[in-house]
């Protein structure tokens, strides 16, 4: 028996479409979508999203910027330039790439990010009013996760999500989006004591933690359903999951694939934030 694919190609579709619909009324109205991506990082698995980023933006006929300050770039010059940019009248949407460089903390360089443009949800006022759920802008891989498992029927409602990795940009938002549709939601990390023991209770397993392959088949209860947020470059260039696919694809019921899962629902949903926030 093998898992269900649970893709994210076709629902990114749907929301590409719809946002380059938006995208052109806002255009021929004068309002010309922009987004500014703002990079410190020579990380891979980033550079991967802002090049998908900036191929989808074009795409959907939204001007892409893309800011690369250099990996070596300080706190003070990051928050400098997502002031500027938030200023700008003729950007309407702003998100800096994690991982940032030493010392340098999202949560506290996001909060210079307008919260009208801070369509990656990394200001921590727009987390704040997830978690009271009050309307802002979710982080596009959060609510990317929910978007998945929606497209493919899967009823959120009295099941057991256990969410692995607690970071702003992922972990803690999907907490709070899975609670908001009335799942169960246990959230793990590194201190978590046998992992396996408490994902394998689960309806849900959302690994969203960086290390290719360490969500095994002992990870997983017979027949759950598996998003694998993970993006780990591999030495020849592609791109694996935190999910051991191969093993874990023979006991779970259903795995988002890594490529072509949450990723691509990602990079749309924040084209669709950023129409959203230029038709304000
Ligand atoms: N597909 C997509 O659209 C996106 C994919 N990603 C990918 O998702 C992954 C996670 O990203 P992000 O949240 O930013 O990463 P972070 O490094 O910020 O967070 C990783 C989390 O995983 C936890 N963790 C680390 N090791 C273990 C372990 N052995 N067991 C259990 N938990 C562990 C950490 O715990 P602790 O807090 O204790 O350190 C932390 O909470 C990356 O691969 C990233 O590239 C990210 C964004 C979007
Ligand atoms: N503030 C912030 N927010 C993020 O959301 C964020 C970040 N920083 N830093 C880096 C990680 C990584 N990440 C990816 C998103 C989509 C793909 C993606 O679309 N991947 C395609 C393959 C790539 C392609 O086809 O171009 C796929 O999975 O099918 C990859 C990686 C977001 N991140």
């Amino acid at each position: 028996m093998s898992a269900t694919v649970l893709s994210g190609k076709e629902p990114a579709a749907a929301i590409r479409a719809e946002t380059a619909a938006r995208a052109a009324e806002l255009a021929a109205s004068g309002t010309h979508p922009r987004l500014a991506v703002v990079v410190a990082t020579a990380d891979e698995s980033s550079a991967w999203y802002v090049r998908s980023i900036a191929r989808a933006a074009e795409k959907a006929g939204i001007a892409c910027d893309i800011v690369d300050l250099g990996s070596d770039a300080s706190a003070r010059d990051i928050r400098h330039r997502l002031a500027v940019l938030s200023a700008d009248e003729s950007v309407h949407g702003v998100i800096l790439q994690t991982p940032l460089p030493e010392g340098a903390k999202l949560e506290d360089l996001a909060s210079a990010i307008a919260p009208g443009k801070d369509v990656d949800g990394a200001n921590p006022l727009s987390l704040g009013r997830l978690a009271a759920g009050l309307p802002a802008f979710a982080p596009a891989t959060a609510e990317a996760v929910v978007t998945v498992l929606d497209y493919h029927g899967v009823e959120l409602t009295g099941l057991h999500v256990a969410v692995i990795g607690r970071s702003t940009v992922v972990g803690k938002p999907a907490a709070h989006l899975l609670l908001d549709r009335n799942a169960t939601v246990t959230v793990c990390h590194s201190r978590t004591r046998d992992l396996a023991a408490v994902t394998s209770a689960a309806d849900v397993v959302v690994a969203a933690v960086g290390r290719a392959g360490l969500i095994t088949a002992e990870h997983v209860r017979a027949g759950a359903v598996v998003v694998d947020v993970g993006t780990n470059p591999t030495d020849d260039g592609g791109l694996v999951g935190d999910v051991d696919a191969a093993s874990v694809a023979e006991k779970a019921g259903a795995l988002t694939p890594v490529p072509g899962g949450v990723g691509p629902v990602t990079t749309a949903l924040l084209l669709r934030h950023t129409v959203q926030a230029a038709a304000r």
